[in-house]
């Protein structure tokens, strides 16, 4: 029998506030398909970065083959034939999807060549990508897939993702899973990472669970449900979320007619965008993402104020061309997507990122209000039960899901009155999601207006009053969710929706 493609004995990592991984032990086969899962910080990223030599494991041993390996740097994983694709982005924005791949792939190759290897692994794997493409004008979406075909073009005989759906739409989900399959029946052995139960059960032949950095259990996923998947790792189910019907207010933000020519020429013009949202409802936007969310949130939020005087209204007055410090100032508070470098600053710590968006804690004359930034950040680390070593942790030492808890708690805990979020629980697991998405709705109760916008269709008929579909840069008119089909949304999300308008 071949030796098993990989194996861990007993890795251990100690950070200086937690022991990351505590004596893991883990096998996977070729050709198998391996979950690991875990609660936001349960140590999954810490041990695929320590297979992929990013990281040192303090204590173990790690057997490749069958053969004891040390895998001192990535440059040496890929030599071994190990693949990564990191859950936060590795991409360098200024250049293209080419030029990335090429810069990983220790320049064996010239760049012509590279982009000629990525049309061939994009056709082949049905993963479209433009190798020309500069990757800032790349929706996350489309950034996710240059990461995958830059892993699948070594030809690996392990490939490691983290989190590789958050952001796929569900058709993107099923092709990749097709991708994948194909994959791993041509022998690659693959490590999955999800906090998407139903894709584990989908997907994957093997489960090992983590819990505070140790193995808490191995299943056979096919064979287990939500339920049980999630009481293995949470140690419970996911609370069931508290739904009554919406009773909308006044309008809080009104968008008449925005057009915007792109900002870069692979971007997407809007188009006579239309839209209305009250206080005490939540409007979810659907649709592929690179149709022009992106441009959409940018005007909304004042990071672009090209927008014509008085087709953005916030409580009727015009904040079309208002800075986004005015913005808050009015009660718009906004979760962009992208949420280090964004969202955070990677190198502050806690406390500081607070004062990003809380401008309130900024005394006359500038002073820091110190001891009460560190109060708030103390505050939202518990009630959003987000793991870190404290309010003085720098933002990049926390894990994904619990930086991105951080970020929305602290703009749910600002009291908007609008609030736009992108992506509410992208990366989060289903215990931090479900309360999330409760916190949402109570907002929401509370007399808050929210715009949603999510490539998650579940989570958008899970908590939004209405859904409006973007497509090609235009809005389509609103449909109460209780009304709408995932297949009708589907076909909006083509641009479809003027036929049916038509035929009504
Ligand atoms: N560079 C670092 N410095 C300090 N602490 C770190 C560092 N990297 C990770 N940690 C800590 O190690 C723990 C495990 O983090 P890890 O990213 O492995 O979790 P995860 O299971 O991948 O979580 P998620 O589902 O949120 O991505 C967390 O408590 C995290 O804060």
């Amino acid at each position: 029998m071949s030796p098993p493609r990989l194996e861990l004995r007993r890795i251990s990592k100690q950070y200086p506030a937690v022991r990351a991984n505590d004596g893991v032990n883990l096998l996977v086969q070729p050709g198998q398909i391996h979950a690991v899962l875990g609660e936001n910080g349960a140590g999954k990223s810490t041990l695929m970065k320590i297979i992929y030599g990013a990281v040192r494991p303090d204590e173990g041993e790690i057997l490749w083959n069958g053969q004891p390996v040390q895998i001192g740097s990535p440059a040496r994983a890929r030599e071994l034939g190990i693949s990564m694709v990191y859950q936060h982005f590795s991409l360098f924005d200024t250049l293209t999807a080419a030029e990335n791949v090429w810069l990983g792939l220790d320049q064996s190759l010239s760049l012509a060549e590279v982009s000629a290897r990525i049309r061939e692994v994009s056709v082949e794997y049905g993963l479209e990508v433009d190798p020309l493409r500069p990757v800032h004008s790349l929706s996350v979406g489309e950034r996710q897939r240059v990461e995958i075909v830059r892993a699948l073009l070594t030809r690996p005989q392990l490939l490691i993702l983290d989190e590789p759906t958050s952001v796929l739409t569900p058709q993107a989900v099923t092709k990749l899973f097709v991708t994948l399959r194909r994959l791993a029946a041509q022998g690659c052995a693959i490590l999955y990472i999800s906090h998407k139960l139903d894709e584990i059960r989908a997907l994957c032949h093997h489960c090992t669970v983590l819990r505070g950095g140790r193995v808490t259990g191995e299943v056979d996923p096919t064979l287990e449900s939500n339920a049980s998947l999630s009481r293995l790792m949470i140690g419970a189910e996911p609370p069931q979320l508290m739904h009554r019907s919406a009773s909308p207010g006044p309008v809080a933000l009104q968008v008449r007619g925005l057009s915007l020519a792109r900002t870069d020429p692979f971007g997407v013009d809007l188009e006579g965008i239309d839209l209305a949202l009250r206080g005490g409802e939540i409007l979810g936007i659907a649709g592929v993402s690179g149709n022009g969310q992106g441009a959409l949130m940018a005007a909304l939020s004042g990071e672009d104020r090209r927008a014509a005087p008085g087709s953005i209204r916030l409580f009727e007055q015009d904040i079309a061309q208002a800075s986004p410090v005015h913005r808050r100032a009015r009660g718009l508070h906004f979760v962009p997507e992208e949420r280090l470098g964004r969202g955070a600053v990677p190198t502050l710590s806690l406390a500081h990122n607070t004062l990003l968006t809380r401008s309130e804690l900024v005394g006359p004359a500038g002073w820091l209000r110190m001891a009460e930034v560190q109060r708030l950040a103390t505050d939202l680390i518990s009630r959003f039960k987000v793991k870190a070593g404290g309010p003085d942790a720098v933002a990049r030492s926390l894990s994904g899901g619990n930086l991105q808890k951080f970020i929305v708690g602290r703009e749910i805990d600002a009291r908007p009155k609008l609030l736009i979020v992108s992506q509410p629980t992208w990366g989060v697991d289903v215990g931090a999601a479900a309360q999330i998405r409760g916190e949402l709705l109570a907002l929401r109760d509370a007399g808050c207006a929210l715009l949603i916008v999510s490539e998650e269709l579940d989570e958008l008929f899970e908590i939004c009053d209405r859904l409006v579909v973007m497509a090609q840069g235009r809005l389509s008119p609103s449909i109460a969710t209780s009304q709408a089909t995932v297949e009708q949304i589907g076909a909006w999300m083509s641009g479809l929706w003027d036929r049916e308008a038509r035929h009504a």
